[in-house]
């Protein structure tokens, strides 16, 4: 960790892309966690700008607009929306929540890319890619489809499977098609300007390895494999319509690549956020006395510790980030979580469906994250930790301190009187856990953190139930006084300890105890509820969520698979045949015939032999058939003979035309039979 002491604080967290509404994995890869630390540092009195906004750039996005047939700045505009309206709702405290498609951003990331231009930052390079010359435009790997080389999948995109899992290049496909015309691309030649990565690569390994031995092991992990397979020139350039237009001559019809763009839309956030309050955005990026974190998910780790670095190292004029502490990813009831696969909890529709429980998803998510390995999150866990951890030691110690208090004391905090052994050792206890929690915190160990924020309040529990204050209370006044002004103490200290993970809680929690002032360095100490002090009614903090909710949760994702499962059915049948034209069609003599003989083929196990009425004449025709029919069952049988096939040799026999059959995706054979009326020699057309 750092040793050095900041004045001010950049949190980042990933912008989520506009492209669909938040989910669970979103929030316990990424922004519970970075709520948790922003609202941490504001407790202890720190300057922080906590940033965030919708990122609004890219293929994606320009496909979805395609597909719902409306323009990629409506998509945006509609998910950019909801999602800041769920992040607001759920109490992510970002100081800005800002988007890619602001006129602050364009203009910074257009003249970010012009200093690097002007400063000979980038190669510029041609390459051949592929073209829909009736689409006239260049076709980004998402734009080709094509049979994936591997498995077959007629539907692999350009840059993956989704059958298979395999990564390819569009080069790669077969038969490959635009999406936008459906017509095979060409290739032709483009220009773009790339970044030379493999020219920073050993700075990196530098800064990353020796600078930032205190990374997490995942995201350090992470870097090394890359810096160890060795870092290539990335195009910074794309040739797509939506996005930035690339700020150069003869880049006309090209704009920046969006993870380009993306990063730099931190810094445009962090801009319109200084201007609003009256702050120097430059404080914030340009001073090394700031510590800048990004907090992201796994698969955002290269942009934010490779990437991006190097851009800011190029530009000559930001900070780097001192830490960026990554998560693996959260998965749903053993699934991976997939928007296109609504295989998700919605953020929007939890808050409609659970009222008022921001805090329990906050806590669940949190007790639960995917700090060091992908995790599983299941409404089984999210009920058990609310029942047997909220409701049964958080919520319930609170409810005894408070009810108690107004049941023996009319609200008003008694004093403390002689302390007893057991009095002195929870003082002690209580004492510790501001300090244990930062700690972890400071670690980014927040599921950690978040267990030490229980543990605290079980000690509570355990207090009260070790001095039964209720069984004293006829006896000895003094002795309950003293218990219950201890008790709520420890609640003050809760409060305050906990507004980082759960703020709705804390909040009510000050409020029902009249705490107006709040800092960290409050937290622990015994001061915080003075003598005589009147608290106000308790109100439930939380409550026990019944089988039948999470039931109903289930039971809506098993839908969802279900609707999936017939959706994904490929249909199992062979590939379309290349067009013909009618006249092709018209050359082919279908007619129905009947079988008055079959028997097999001496030496072939494969071949019947048949004698067939085609109405014109009787004549031999021979069929690979026998593992699929008895010659017996074949006699009398109506069929379709094509009948003026070219007679062809077949073990010796001529065989004069050829008899049609269904064949099955297993291989298996069943016979077209006409209608029995239909009359040997009809023609079929
Ligand atoms: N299941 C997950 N667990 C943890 N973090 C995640 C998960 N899914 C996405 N993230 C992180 O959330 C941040 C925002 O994600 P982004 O909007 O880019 O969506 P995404 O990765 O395309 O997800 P999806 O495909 O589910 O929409 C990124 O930093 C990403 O790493
Ligand atoms: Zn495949």
């Amino acid at each position: 960790m750092s040793n050095k002491e900041f004045k001010r604080y950049t949190i980042t967290s990933a912008l989520p892309y506009a492209n669909g509404p938040v989910h669970i994995g979103h929030l316990a890869g990424v922004y519970v966690p970075a709520d948790i630390y922003a609202r941490f540092l504001r407790l202890k009195g720190r300057d922080v700008a906590f940033i965030c906004g919708s990122d609004e750039h890219g293929v994606a996005i320009e496909l979805r607009a395609r597909k719902e047939g409306v323009t990629p700045q409506q998509v945006v505009d509609k998910y950019h929306e909801q999602i800041k309206k769920s992040f607001e709702q759920f109490g992510i405290s970002f100081d800005i929540y800002s988007r890619t498609s602001s006129a602050t951003h364009h203009k910074t990331a257009s003249d970010f890319f012009k200093k690097l231009n002007d400063h000979g930052k980038f190669v510029e390079q041609s390459s051949e890619q592929f073209y829909d010359p009736k689409a006239k435009q260049f076709l980004a790997d998402r734009y080709i489809k094509g049979t994936c080389p591997t498995c077959s999948f007629p539907e692999a995109y350009g840059d993956q499977c989704e059958n298979c899992g395999s990564t390819l290049s569009p080069a790669e496909l077969i038969n490959p098609k635009s999406m936008l015309s459906g017509e095979s691309p060409v290739m032709k030649e483009t220009k773009h300007w790339y970044f030379p990565l493999d020219q920073y690569e050993e700075w990196l390994r530098h800064w990353i390895v020796e600078e930032h031995p205190e990374w997490k092991s995942n995201v350090a992990g992470q870097c090394k494999s890359w810096l160890d397979n060795g870092l290539r020139p990335r195009p910074m350039t794309r040739d797509l319509d939506w996005g930035i237009p690339v700020p150069v001559e003869g880049a006309e019809g090209k704009v920046l690549y969006v993870w380009f763009d993306a990063p730099i839309g931190y810094i445009s956030a962090t801009k319109d956020w200084a201007a609003s309050v009256g702050k120097n955005w430059e404080d914030y990026w340009k001073s090394e006395d700031t510590r800048l974190i990004h907090f992201i998910g796994k698969d955002n780790i290269v942009f934010h510790c490779v990437i991006f670095p190097a851009l800011l190292k190029a530009d000559g004029d930001y900070i780097l980030p001192d830490n960026v502490p990554a998560n693996e990813f959260l998965n749903l009831e053993s699934n991976k979580i997939s928007t296109s696969r609504n295989w998700a909890v919605w953020l929007h529709e939890y808050l409609e469906e659970f009222p008022d429980k921001q805090d329990v998803l906050r806590y669940v998510l949190t007790a639960n994250a995917p700090e060091t390995k992908d995790n599983d999150f299941t409404w089984k866990d999210f009920q058990t930790r609310n029942n047997s951890e909220l409701v049964a030691i958080f919520g319930n110690f609170i409810n005894r301190a408070v009810v108690l208090t107004h049941k023996y004391f009319d609200g008003k905090i008694p004093s403390r009187n002689e302390l007893t052994e057991r009095d002195e050792e929870v003082i002690a206890a209580i004492r510790t856990y501001p300090e244990k929690i930062e700690k972890s915190l400071e670690q980014f160990r927040f599921r950690e953190a978040s267990t030490h924020l229980m543990d605290l309040a079980r000690e509570g529990n355990k207090y009260l139930a070790d001095t039964e204050p209720w069984k004293l209370i006829k006896t000895d006044q003094s002795r309950v006084e003293t218990i219950m002004n201890i008790a709520l103490q420890l609640a003050g200290s809760l409060a305050i300890l906990s507004e980082p993970f759960l703020p709705f809680t804390s909040d009510k929690l000050r409020k029902m105890l009249n705490q107006t002032e709040v800092a960290w360095s409050m937290a622990g100490g015994l001061g915080l509820m003075a003598d005589g002090q009147q608290i106000n009614e308790g109100v439930l903090l939380f409550d026990k969520i019944e089988d039948e909710t999470v039931e109903a949760q289930v039971q809506k994702l098993m839908d969802t698979k279900k609707a999936n499962e017939a959706a994904n059915e490929v249909p199992k049948v062979a590939p379309a045949k290349d067009e013909v034209v009618f006249d092709d069609f018209m050359k082919m003599d279908l007619r129905v015939g009947e079988i008055k003989t079959a028997e097999k083929v001496e030496k072939s196990n494969k071949l019947l032999k048949f004698t067939v009425d085609t109405g014109l004449d009787v004549r031999t025709i021979v069929s690979g058939v026998a593992k699929h029919f008895t010659a017996e069952e074949m006699v009398g049988r109506k069929v379709v003979v094509m009948s003026n096939l070219a007679p062809r040799k077949i073990m010796g026999i001529e065989s004069q035309g050829m008899l049609l059959f269904a064949e099955n995706a297993d291989g298996s054979l069943k016979a077209v039979s006409p209608d029995k009326d239909a009359e040997n020699g009809a023609g079929i057309a």
